[in-house]
């Protein structure tokens, strides 16, 4: 099975819940950014506060300070990963690939859990995360839709991209991901 994987998708497209299920069935270190972020924002570190307001309206927080978190775990992990939220736009995608480079790994297989909006909407109002408000929950789906879904292209041109049908149960979904990535 593929073992170096990004989750890519819009919000409430379900990446967290099948990221975390997939790594736990098949021992993959799981790096959710947003978890690391507000992981940060709860622990009241410098890099918290400097996250907590970006966050708060929707946006992105600087490359520069995700790449850093994602390099500090990457970094002296040898076996699979999952990645999950991250790259979130062409810049932290080339990123990517210049540490990866570095780590002499390579992306193996990019899943895109892809979902109507109506649904999404429907699932992040149901979930009451403090960003999961109307208002700020349209702002996301803007900032996926400018800044995201371009790494949908270029992860096809690379020939990595698989697509899955994220509707239905959580164990129907990870059914879907699992056949794709025995393939
Ligand atoms: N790779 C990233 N680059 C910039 N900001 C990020 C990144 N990952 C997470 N964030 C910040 O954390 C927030 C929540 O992210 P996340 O938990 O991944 O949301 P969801 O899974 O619902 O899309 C984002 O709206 C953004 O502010
Ligand atoms: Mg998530």
């Amino acid at each position: 099975m593929k073992q170096r994987l990004l989750f890519l998708g819009p919000p409430g497209a379900g990446k967290g819940t099948q990221a975390e299920l997939l790594a736990e069935r098949h021992q993959l270190l799981h790096l959710s950014t947003g978890e690391l972020l507000r992981a940060e924002v709860k622990a009241g570190t410098a890099l918290g506060q400097e996250a907590e307001a970006v966050m708060a309206r929707g946006e992105l927080v600087s490359d520069a300070l995700v790449l850093a978190i994602v390099r500090s775990r990457l970094e002296g992990h040898t076996g699979g990963w999952l990645l999950d939220g991250f790259p979130r736009n062409l810049a932290q995608a080339e990123a990517l690939d210049g540490l990866l480079a570095e780590l002499d790994q390579r992306i193996e297989r990019v899943l895109l859990l892809e979902l109507e909006d109506g649904v999404l909407i429907q699932r992040l109002l149901s979930r009451g995360r403090a960003d999961d408000n109307e208002a700020v929950i349209r702002n996301r789906l803007v900032v996926y839709q400018e800044q995201t879904a371009p790494l949908i292209d270029h992860y096809r041109q690379l020939g990595l991209l698989c697509s899955v049908e994220a509707s239905g149960t959580v164990e129907e979904i990870a059914g879907r991901i699992v056949a794709s990535l025995t393939d």
